[in-house]
């Protein structure tokens, strides 16, 4: 059973005058993993990122239209963005650790949330969170170590454990893997898989196989409109939409 944790309705986002996304319209639910995929300059990113606001971040950018998070919508005056982007955390396409410890890499959002007031409250943060992103096992011993002296992969989910630890209701991840190896990907690939029963997760991709193997449901984006969305399967088996089966089937990208 799933139910929707975010709604966006007749969403545009603009560049200035240009329009990047028109018209989308989407649920997104709880307990799976939603993909978005589609051409390169689709608006894959520019619409991932208006579901925590991180295009607030960028000069002329706008939204129109509703984004609810819950029911609640997240552009409402009453709407704090730093609140919102702990309910709604991003995991980005390079791992960018802060230049600090591992420990203190995890610590940085809940200390700023007043969460963990004992030392020893923060330290079963951080313990939980790595544990949650896999990543426990291979940091305990080093918690003082810098997080950039990690490999990639586990930069990568020192960053979502740094996500993790706010307890956020939604992980939106651009790209996770398209700096990581094979085997880094296939990591991360299970854990999205793991965490998909804690938290609603959206991930933009460029690999229609990563699609495939980590979506419960997928919408292709196709110059900046939401060509189609449904369960994955069906997408990738049997789409609805010529223009969805000549993505798929590679006659562009
Ligand atoms: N900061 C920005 N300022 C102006 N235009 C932008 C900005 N970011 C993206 N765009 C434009 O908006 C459109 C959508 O870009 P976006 O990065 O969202 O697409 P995408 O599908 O994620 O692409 P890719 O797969 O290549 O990352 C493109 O035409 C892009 O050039």
């Amino acid at each position: 059973m799933t139910d929707t944790k975010l709604t966006a309705r007749n969403v545009d986002v603009f560049y200035g005058q240009k329009k990047a996304i028109n018209d989308v319209s989407i649920d997104i639910d709880n307990g799976i993993v939603t993909a978005f995929i589609g051409p390169s300059g689709c608006g894959k990113s520019t619409f991932l990122r208006t579901l925590n606001r991180m295009n607030d971040t960028i000069a002329g950018a706008r939204v129109d239209g509703e984004i609810l998070l819950d029911g609640e919508n997240i552009y409402a005056a009453s709407m704090d963005p730093v609140a919102l982007r702990a309910r709604v955390g991003m995991v980005f396409q390079k791992p960018n650790p802060f230049p600090k410890s591992i420990f203190e890499n995890v610590a940085y959002g809940p200390r700023i949330h007043g969460l963990g007031s004992s030392k020893a409250d923060m330290e079963q943060i951080v313990e939980r969170a790595l544990t949650k992103a896999g990543l426990w096992e291979e940091v305990k011993d080093r918690l003082t170590d810098a997080g950039t002296a990690l490999s990639g992969g586990q930069q990568q989910r020192l960053c979502i454990a740094r996500a993790i630890a706010v307890s956020p209701e939604v992980i939106l991840m651009d790209e996770p893997c398209s700096a990581l190896d094979p085997i880094a990907t296939a990591r991360i690939e299970e854990l999205i898989d793991e965490l998909k029963e804690s938290f609603a997760i959206v991930i933009v991709t460029h690999s229609m196989q990563q699609a495939a193997r980590v979506s419960q449901r997928t919408a292709f984006f196709h110059l900046g409109s939401l060509v189609e969305y449904g369960e994955t399967d069906q997408i990738f088996t049997n789409p609805r939409e010529v223009r969805t089966k000549d993505y798929i089937t590679g006659r562009y990208g």
